[in-house]
């Protein structure tokens, strides 16, 4: 890297928070920012955040932007929810549109960036699985990235230590490696409102909130329901706010589409960070 510092925003989406950065002119590569990750996001020798971002131009024109993720510990991630929110606040105050696409990988997304809240619209088709680790029942709902949902009482969501040792022990098991997995703990109080704390990959431990998390999440109480057809929109409680998740079911073939996460995105501060 040919430089001595790197001008940054801080910025969280519900308590998930980021740092990011303009890469149409640093033009970090995937390999620098893997590097760089660790030391950013340490919260005592950092920044401090849950992941960093990077924008950029789609030079293969499959979409206007790209969108470059990696977990603190520099690990990638197939998408990051709460990430891509505040990546599309953030690409508004670069001059993009308030409506565009920007590329994860070889996914392509539609951001809404409303006057209220943001909207990112999903290229995902996914079903509900059930299964038992270590006798213990979970949904495996994959979001573009890998998650297992855990229903646990309600009194359980306050008891921290406990959600980080099952989070853990779960993250790691056999059964989910060599790429493990992020792990959710729901509670529901309706038909369409839940709580949820999420176990991060990458972060090793719990967040504020997690939007691919709170997809999974949604996604696995409509399915201890009822599972009925329609067209949905769940609201998803976590310790950083509230979520929104769309969805439409189709009981014919268990499949979820039209998946879209709406919430908050907020500028905390820019600054520079040196080398
Ligand atoms: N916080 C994110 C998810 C980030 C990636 C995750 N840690 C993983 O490794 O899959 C979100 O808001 O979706």
């Amino acid at each position: 890297m040919n430089i001595s510092s790197l001008n940054f925003t801080k910025m969280h989406g519900a308590g998930n928070d980021f740092v990011l950065f303009d890469n149409r002119t640093l033009k970090l590569t995937e390999q620098e920012l893997a590097q760089l990750a660790p030391a950013i996001c340490n919260r005592k020798f950092g920044v401090g955040s849950d992941g960093i971002i990077a924008l950029q131009f789609d030079e293969t024109k499959k979409a206007d932007l790209v969108m470059l993720y990696k977990n603190p510990d520099g690990s990638d991630a197939g998408m990051c929810g709460n990430g891509a929110r505040c990546f599309s606040a953030f690409a508004e105050t670069l001059g993009s549109p308030k409506k565009f696409t920007f590329r994860v990988h070889n996914k392509v997304y539609k951001a809404n960036v409303k006057d209220q809240s943001i909207v990112i619209e999903f290229p995902l088709e996914t079903s509900v699985q059930e299964l038992t680790v270590a006798d213990e029942a979970l949904l495996n709902v994959y979001t573009n990235t890998e998650h297992v949902v855990c229903t646990v009482q309600p009194n359980e969501l306050e008891n921290e230590q406990t959600l980080i040792n099952q989070g853990r022990f779960l993250r790691n098991h056999p059964d989910f490696q060599p790429i493990g997995t992020n792990v959710n703990f729901i509670s529901g109080t309706d038909n369409e409102t839940l709580n949820l704390q999420t176990y991060e990959r990458g972060v090793e431990n719990l967040t504020l909130a997690c939007g691919t998390g709170a997809i999974a999440s949604a996604l696995a109480w409509h399915h201890l329901q009822q599972a009925e057809n329609g067209n949905f929109k769940y609201h998803v409680q976590v310790k950083g706010g509230t979520l929104m998740v769309h969805f439409s079911f189709n009981k014919r073939n268990e499949s979820y589409t039209n998946i879209k996460l709406e919430g908050p995105a907020t500028f905390v501060f820019e600054g520079q960070y040196y080398l």
